[in-house]
């Protein structure tokens, strides 16, 4: 029993000697596993404890100190050593060795299984690893594909953002050069504008130019005429003088002998008579005749001979002038004048005279105003022998241009003479001569003339205009070379509907410029009742009535209800109606008023006509619009 357990004693020693030799290989050679060998040290460490608590088990005697070494312990190797010698020389060694072998073997065995596990954990570990890489990787391909993609976003939108910015460049762009062309076009255009005014302006000086040449030509022509018939009358002059005084002498002569032969007559003759009574008084009386009849005649040829003058040295172009009248027909007229002078003077001159200046004219108060004090001053004027005033009334036709004309030559005590622009332009060549007449024509007049020109502007419209043809041009030159200086024996008074079309140098010899407007309603007011008692009303029927349309009437109008609020409705109603409409319309009532047997005129037929002569106004609106004329 003790054997037995000596040798099992000195088994384990050796084996423990054999195993920690060996343990020491593996240590020295595998430090890659580093926790089997902690293990395995661990497990030595273990075996060692066992070991040591063996031998002092079964030694129960101490072992003498061993002197440690540094690196290498012999004392092992030694109880190793002496084991196997007990082992050798035991009985049981083959069984030892048996067990030894199996010990090893198990413990290889264990070794191999503990590498196997440590394989695995290794294996284990790897995939982990593997997978902890691939991992890494999965996150870093994500991280690279997110980042990629961000990166992608960026450049897309920094894209995006420098096409956005590219794209409002170009639109800058775009706008400064629309501008830019835009500046461009209004610069060619102002340039264009600049140049066609250049043109223009010298077109403008060029026609100046040429009617202040063709002015001046005719000046001097005029001057030189003027200066060749002078020459030409001193030339008569100085031979009528020279034969007056051949033909004095021949007649002195003839009669120095003629009373020589008479004086001898007459001695016998006297001598006769003085011893015959009878034959005395036959010859003073027939002498007496003589004398009566020669006077008579006389005097009635230079009465004849200064009317005819006057009728065949009227112009053609005057239409109506005071100067042609009858010298009778002034006498009467005059007479006329002193009767009404004396009738106002013993207070019976109608109120519209005695307070208005302008018999029959109705006019704006304010218009009217001016209008006579414009009569005055031309009077004045007169008076005064200072230069005339020359005037201008335009508006629409039929507002009393050419009555307040007239007037104002009645009331200033000049004569009046009347002509149509629209008669110049027949004439052709001849109307420079035509126009040169009628002024030679004015300063005939001792009082003064009004020269009216109606219808101004069919002759003295802008000279620049392409309708005009020369001979107008060269009639328009004559009235302005006649009028370029201011007048002290003619006022020219113009009148026309289109003051815009007159000539500018024609407006620039103009000094007072007065506009005739439609009648307003209060006019139109007046109009209609003065027309009314001219026409209508039953005073001066014996035929001289002076507004009466007939001189003879035979049957007596009679006015019912016309009162004045009749007359004022019609005044509204006719809203737009010139003097002249307002003048027809009620000759209009009047013809209406004689188609009735009664000859009644009632409120009735004078709205009657009334509204069918505003329709007709309105019709004559419509046309003259459609037809791009003016009424
Ligand atoms: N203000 C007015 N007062 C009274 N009657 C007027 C007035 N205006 C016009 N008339 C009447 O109209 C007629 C024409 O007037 P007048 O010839 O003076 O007009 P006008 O302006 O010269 O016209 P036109 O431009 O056509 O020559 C006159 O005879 C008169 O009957």
């Amino acid at each position: 029993m003790s054997a037995s357990r000596l040798s099992v004693a000195a088994v384990a020693a050796a084996a423990a000697a054999v195993s920690t030799c060996q343990n020491r290989a593996y240590a020295d050679s595998s430090f890659r596993f580093n926790p089997f060998s902690s293990s395995s040290s661990q497990k030595q460490k273990q075996q060692q404890e066992a070991d040591q608590t063996a031998n002092q088990k079964s030694d129960a005697k101490p072992e003498p100190e061993e002197p440690k070494g540094a690196g290498f312990d012999p004392e092992a190797l030694e109880r190793g050593a002496k084991a196997l010698r007990e082992i050798n020389s035991s009985p049981h060694a083959k069984q030892v060795f048996d067990v030894m072998r199996k010990q090893e073997q198990s413990r290889l065995a264990e070794v191999a299984a503990e590498k196997t596990h440590y394989e695995v954990i290794q294996a284990q570990i790897d995939i982990d690893r593997q997978r902890k890489l691939h991992e890494e990787q999965r996150n870093l391909i994500q991280q690279q594909a997110q980042a990629k993609a961000q990166m992608l976003r960026y450049e897309d939108e920094l894209a995006r953002k420098r096409m956005q910015t590219d794209h409002e460049a170009q639109k800058r762009h775009n706008v400064e050069l629309v501008k830019m062309q835009e500046e461009s076009s209004i610069r060619k255009e102002q340039a264009r504008r600049t140049t066609e005014e250049q043109i223009q302006a010298q077109q403008r000086q060029t026609e100046k130019e040429r009617a202040e040449i063709e002015r001046e030509t005719i000046r001097v022509k005029a001057m030189a005429e003027a200066e060749g018939r002078a020459h030409e009358a001193k030339l008569t002059e100085e031979h009528n003088r020279r034969m007056l005084v051949e033909r004095i002498n021949g007649e002195r002569e003839k009669w120095l002998a003629a009373i020589n032969t008479t004086f001898s007559h007459i001695e016998g003759g006297v001598r006769t008579l003085l011893t015959d009574r009878n034959k005395l008084t036959m010859t003073i009386g027939g002498a007496t005749a003589l004398a009566a009849g020669i006077y008579t005649t006389r005097e009635g040829s230079r009465v004849l001979w200064g009317y005819i003058n006057r009728i065949l040295g009227q112009p053609s172009l005057i239409r109506e002038s005071s100067m042609s009248r009858l010298p009778f027909s002034r006498v009467i007229s005059q007479a006329k004048n002193n009767a009404k002078k004396y009738s106002t003077a013993a207070g019976s001159a109608t109120p519209s005279e005695s307070k208005n200046g302008f018999t029959n004219i109705i006019l704006h108060p304010s218009l009217q105003k001016r209008i006579e004090h414009l009569a005055r001053a031309t009077a004045n004027t007169k008076t005064h022998q200072a230069p005339f005033r020359n005037m201008m009334f335009y508006g629409p036709p039929g507002t009393g241009k050419t009555m307040v004309a007239r007037e104002i030559a009645r009331k200033s005590g000049l004569d009046y003479a009347m002509m149509t622009g629209g008669d110049v332009a027949p004439l052709g060549t001849q109307a420079v001569t035509k126009i040169h007449e009628i002024f030679d024509w004015a300063k005939k007049s001792n009082k003064g003339l009004l020269l009216f020109i109606d219808e101004a502007d069919a002759f003295l419209s802008e000279r620049n205009s392409t309708h005009m043809s020369e001979a107008q041009r060269s009639a328009l030159n004559a009235l302005l070379f006649r009028t370029g200086d201011q007048s002290r024996d003619t006022v020219l008074v113009l009148a026309t509907n289109r003051p815009g079309d007159l000539d500018s140098a024609v407006t620039d010899r103009i000094d007072e410029v007065i506009e005739f407007p439609l009648p307003g309603e209060e006019e139109r007011f007046k109009l209609l009742n003065l027309y009314l008692s001219n026409y209508l009303s039953n005073e001066g029927d014996s035929g001289s009535g002076k507004g009466s349309l007939f001189k003879k009437k035979t049957q007596k109008i009679t006015i019912k209800d016309i009162s004045g609020d009749v007359i004022r409705e019609a005044a509204k109603k006719t809203e737009g109606f010139s003097g002249r409409e307002i003048a027809k319309l009620m000759a209009s009532v009047q013809a209406a008023v004689y188609g009735r047997p009664d000859c009644v005129l009632d409120s009735q037929l004078f709205r009657e006509v009334v509204d069918y002569k505003v329709v007709e106004h309105h019709q004559r609106l419509k046309l003259a619009a459609e037809g791009g004329h003016p009424v």
